[in-house]
C-alpha cells in the first residue's frame, strides 16, 4: 500500500519535472488524478467541440468538468441529469420545434412527454425504499433536468406528481397510501392542487369553498358558493388531471366551521378523461409562458366525496360527524407542515438556478464570440468591454452562489424533514420549523427575482439576435416569470419572513436568546452587528468574505433596528398590528427580508466553498467576492444612512472592487459557464451552443445563426396571404 502510494508520489513529481505550476498544470492534474482513479471519472460528461471559445477558454485556471460536479455536489445527480438529457435527445417526441406551437398542441405534448418520461422510469426501483432524503433528491435530480429541457413537463410533474405524493405522506394517513402508489409509483394518478379562488389568492383564510360533513351517507359535499369561489388557476386541472388535492373549509353538521382541510377529491374519469358530472371544469387559455400547463378552474356543485377522502393525519371527523384533532403528535403534525410549505418553493429555487444557469451561458458565450468595433482586421469581442462584464459576470456569479447555497440548504432541509417525519427526535423542531420557513420565505422572492432580472440582461446583451425565438432567451424568462407570483407572491412572501425576524429581533433587543436553532441569526447575540464602521483603504480589503460577511451582520442589524422602530411608532400611533406592518413595508421590512436572504446566501455558501476541492476554491472565492459586493453595492444607500460609511470610500472602493473583479475573471468566465450550462440540445440556443459557431471570424461566419434563419418553415415563400394585401385592381 505504501509502496503505491510513493509510487503514485513520484510519478506525480515526474508528472510536474519541466512543467510550470501553472493554470494549465492544474488541469492536466486533474486529467492525471482522473485517469488513475484518484477522483471520481467524468469522462460521462462529454467534451466540448473545439471551436472560438477556445481562446476564452484556454485561459480559465480551473477544469471545467470538476467545476461543473462541485455545483451539482454529488456525481450520481450529475450522472442521473446526463442520461436523462441523452436519452430524451434521442426521443423525437422531444425535438425542439423552431416555431410556437398552437397553445392546445403544447399542451398536447406536455402531456406526451410527460407520459413518456413516466415510461422510462428515470427512477430506479430501489429509490422506492431509500431514506426519504435520498428518495426526494433523486426526484429533485429528475425535476431539474427536464425543466432546463421544458419547463412546463417539469411544473406538470411537479405539481401532478410530485407534490401530492408528498402531500399525501404528510398530511393523509395509512388509507391515503395506495393513491400514493398509483400516483409516484404506477402513474395511474395525475393531480393538481386547488387552493386559489378568483377573488382571494394571497388570503387563504378567506376562501369560501366548503366541505360539509352529510352523517347520513358519510360523505363531504363539496360546493362553491358562486364564481367568486370558483378554484383558478389550478395547474393540471385544464385538461388533464384525475385527481385534485382541495383545500376547502371543513363544516360539521352542527354548522362549525374548522378552515381549511386538505381533500383528496376525484375530478376526470382516467380512462376517457371526461370530468364526473357535478363539476364545471374549464382550461384557462393562453397565458404569458408554460403553456405547455393546462391551468384550469372549477367550481363544484354539491359535489361528494367518501369520507375518507380527508387527508386526516392533522384532524379528522368520525363517521357520526365529530370533530377530532390529533394534535397529540406535535412533531409529526409540524414535520407535515415543513414539508407542505418548503418543499414545493425548494423547488422553485433549484429550478430558478438551472433557467439563470442557462441564461448566462447563452449570453456570456454570445460575448465572448460575437464581436462589434476595433480594427476591421481585429474586431472585438463583446466580452472584452467593461460594462459588458460589468451588465454579465454579476449574474454568472449569482448563478454559482445560488447552486451552491440551494445545494447545501436542500440538504439541511431534507434531513430534518426525514427526521421528523420518522418520527424521531428533532432538537428545538418547532423552532426549526419557523427558522426554515422564514428562510424559504425570503430566499425564494430573492431568487426569482434575480433570475428574472438577469434573464432580462442576458437578452439584451445578445442584442437584436437575443430576441429571436431561437435564442431560447425568451423563452427562458417567460416561463421563469410567474414563479415570482405561484407558490406564494413574492411580496406577501417576504412579510412572512420579516415576522419572524422582528420576533427574534425583540427577543435579543430584550436581553433574550432569539431562536434561531440554525445559526442565521445567531450574530444578534454575539455583539459582531453594530459595532463597525468600514475603515478599508485598498480594494483587497474589501474581496475577502470576511469583510462581505461581517459588513452584512451590520447592514442587517441595522435594517432589523430601522424596520422595529418605525413599526414601533406605528404602534404607538394606536394602529393595529396589521395596519402598523403595512406602514412598515416600503424601504424597512421588504429591503430587511431582501438583506437577511442575501446574508444566507453568502454565509451558506462560502462554508460550501471550503468544502470543494482546492483547485477550485480560487475561482471559486473570486465568484462569491463579486456576487457579495454586487449585491452590497445595491445596499449603499443603507449602508451610509445607518452610518457605517462616511465620505466617498465606501462606495468607490465596493464599486472599483466590483470592476477589478470583472476584469480578473473575464479569462475564467467562459469556463465557468461551460460548468453551469447543460447540454446543447438542452440548451436549445443558436446563440450559446457550446462550439461558439454563432461567429466564426472565416468561412463559417455565423453559422448555427444562417442554419436557423435558412430553416424557417416558409422562410423563402411568398406570404400565403399575398392576395388579401396586393391592390385589387391588379389583379
Ligand atoms: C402560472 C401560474 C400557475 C399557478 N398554479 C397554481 C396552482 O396550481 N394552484 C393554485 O392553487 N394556484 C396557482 N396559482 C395561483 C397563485 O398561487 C396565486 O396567483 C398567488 O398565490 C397570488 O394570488 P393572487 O393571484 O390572488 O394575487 P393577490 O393575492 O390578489 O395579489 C395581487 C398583488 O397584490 C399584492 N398584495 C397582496 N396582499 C398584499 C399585502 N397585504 N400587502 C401588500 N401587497 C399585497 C401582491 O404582492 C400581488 O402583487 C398559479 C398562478 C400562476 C400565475
Amino acid at each position: 500500500m505504501e509502496r503505491t502510494e510513493k509510487r503514485e508520489r513520484d510519478s506525480l513529481s515526474v508528472y510536474f519535472t519541466g512543467v510550470r505550476r501553472s493554470r494549465l498544470s492544474a488541469i492536466k492534474l486533474c486529467s492525471y488524478l482522473e485517469s488513475r482513479g484518484r477522483m471520481e471519472d467524468l469522462s460521462f460528461v462529454p467534451d466540448l467541440p473545439k471551436g472560438p471559445l477556445d481562446v476564452y477558454r484556454n485561459t480559465a485556471s480551473f477544469n471545467w468538468k470538476r467545476l461543473k460536479l462541485a455545483l451539482e455536489g454529488d456525481i450520481d445527480s450529475l450522472k442521473l441529469k446526463y442520461k436523462i438529457w441523452r436519452t430524451l435527445e434521442k426521443d423525437p417526441l422531444f425535438a425542439h420545434s423552431p416555431v410556437s406551437l398552437p397553445v392546445e398542441e403544447q399542451k398536447r405534448i406536455t402531456q406526451l412527454q410527460l407520459k413518456k418520461i413516466n415510461e422510462y422510469k428515470f427512477i430506479p426501483k430501489e429509490m422506492f425504499n431509500a431514506s426519504y432524503s435520498k428518495r426526494t433528491r433523486t426526484i429533485m435530480t429528475i425535476n431539474e433536468a427536464v425543466q432546463s429541457l421544458n419547463p412546463s413537463v417539469s411544473v406538470k410533474m411537479a405539481i401532478g406528481i410530485y407534490l401530492f405524493s408528498n402531500a399525501l405522506l404528510s398530511l393523509g394517513t395509512e388509507r391515503h397510501l395506495k393513491f400514493y402508489e398509483a400516483t409516484i409509483k404506477t402513474r395511474e394518478i395525475l393531480a393538481s392542487f386547488a387552493l386559489t379562488e378568483v377573488a382571494h389568492g394571497s388570503d387563504a383564510r378567506l376562501m369560501r369553498t366548503t366541505a360539509t360533513y352529510d352523517p347520513s351517507t358519510k360523505e363531504f359535499v363539496i360546493h362553491t358558493p358562486d364564481f367568486e369561489a370558483a378554484k383558478c388557476w389550478v395547474g393540471n386541472l385544464g385538461r388533464t388531471c384525475t385527481h385534485t388535492l382541495l383545500f376547502a373549509q371543513l363544516i360539521t353538521p352542527d354548522g362549525t366551521n374548522h378552515g381549511l382541510h386538505g381533500f383528496m377529491v376525484p375530478i376526470r374519469n382516467p380512462d376517457t378523461l371526461e370530468t364526473y358530472p357535478g363539476l364545471i371544469v374549464g382550461d384557462m387559455g393562453e397565458k404569458i409562458g408554460v403553456n405547455g400547463i393546462d391551468n384550469g378552474f372549477i367550481m363544484f356543485n354539491q359535489y361528494r366525496i367518501p369520507r375518507e377522502n380527508l387527508l386526516n393525519r392533522t384532524a379528522d371527523v368520525t363517521e357520526d360527524g365529530t370533530y377530532e384533532s390529533s394534535f397529540s403528535e406535535p412533531s409529526r403534525i409540524l414535520g407535515a407542515a415543513l414539508e407542505n410549505l418548503s418543499a414545493g418553493r425548494i423547488g422553485i429555487m433549484q429550478e430558478s438556478c438551472h433557467s439563470l444557469s442557462s441564461a448566462v451561458s447563452i449570453a456570456v458565450r454570445y460575448a465572448a464570440s460575437r464581436t462589434q468595433f476595433g480594427d476591421r482586421q481585429k474586431e472585438t469581442p463583446l466580452i472584452e468591454y467593461e460594462l459588458h462584464q460589468w451588465r454579465l459576470f454579476g449574474h454568472v456569479a449569482a448563478a454559482v452562489v445560488f447552486r451552491l447555497y440551494i445545494e447545501s440548504f436542500t440538504k439541511t432541509y431534507l434531513e430534518i424533514a426525514e427526521k421528523s417525519n420518522a418520527g424521531h427526535r428533532v432538537d428545538n423542531l418547532s423552532e426549526t420549523v419557523s427558522e426554515i420557513h422564514a428562510m424559504v420565505s425570503c430566499s425564494k422572492p430573492l431568487l426569482t427575482w434575480s433570475v428574472l432580472r438577469a434573464a432580462q440582461q442576458c437578452r439584451e446583451a445578445c442584442g437584436g439576435h437575443g430576441y429571436l425565438k431561437c435564442s431560447n432567451l425568451g423563452d427562458i424568462r417567460s416561463n421563469h416569470e410567474p414563479t415570482v407570483t405561484y407558490e406564494g407572491d413574492n411580496n406577501v412572501l417576504s412579510q412572512q419572513a420579516g415576522n419572524w425576524l422582528l420576533r427574534q429581533y425583540e427577543a435579543a433587543r430584550g436581553g433574550g436568546v432569539p431562536d434561531t436553532p440554525l445559526g442565521t441569526l445567531a450574530f444578534l447575540t454575539d455583539g459582531e452587528g453594530m459595532n463597525r464602521t468600514f475603515s478599508c483603504t485598498s480594494t483587497d480589503q474589501l474581496k475577502n468574505p470576511d469583510f462581505i460577511l461581517s459588513t452584512y451582520k451590520w447592514l442587517l442589524t441595522w435594517m432589523l433596528k430601522y424596520t422595529h422602530e418605525k413599526n414601533e411608532s406605528e404602534l404607538a400611533k394606536g394602529l393595529t398590528k396589521v395596519q402598523a406592518r403595512n406602514r412598515s413595508q416600503v424601504y424597512r421590512w421588504r429591503t430587511l427580508t431582501k438583506v437577511y436572504a442575501e446574508y444566507l446566501t453568502l454565509m451558506i455558501s462560502v462554508e460550501s466553498i471550503q468544502r470543494k476541492e482546492p483547485g477550485l476554491r480560487p475561482v471559486l472565492m473570486k465568484l462569491y467576492c463579486l456576487y457579495g459586493l454586487s449585491v452590497l453595492d445595491e445596499n449603499l444607500v443603507e449602508l451610509y444612512q445607518g452610518g457605517f460609511a462616511r465620505g466617498g470610500d465606501c462606495a468607490r472602493l465596493v464599486r472599483d472592487a466590483v470592476l477589478e473583479l470583472c476584469a480578473e475573471l473575464k479569462g475564467e468566465m467562459v469556463s465557468v459557464v461551460d460548468a453551469l450550462a447543460p447540454t446543447d440540445f438542452v440548451l436549445n440556443s443558436v446563440l450559446g451552443s457550446s462550439d461558439g459557431k454563432v461567429n466564426l471570424h472565416y468561412e463559417v461566419l455565423y453559422q448555427n445563426l444562417q442554419k436557423s434563419f435558412f430553416s424557417q418553415p416558409g422562410v423563402f415563400e411568398r406570404a400565403p396571404w399575398w392576395r388579401e394585401v396586393v391592390p385589387s385592381s391588379k389583379l
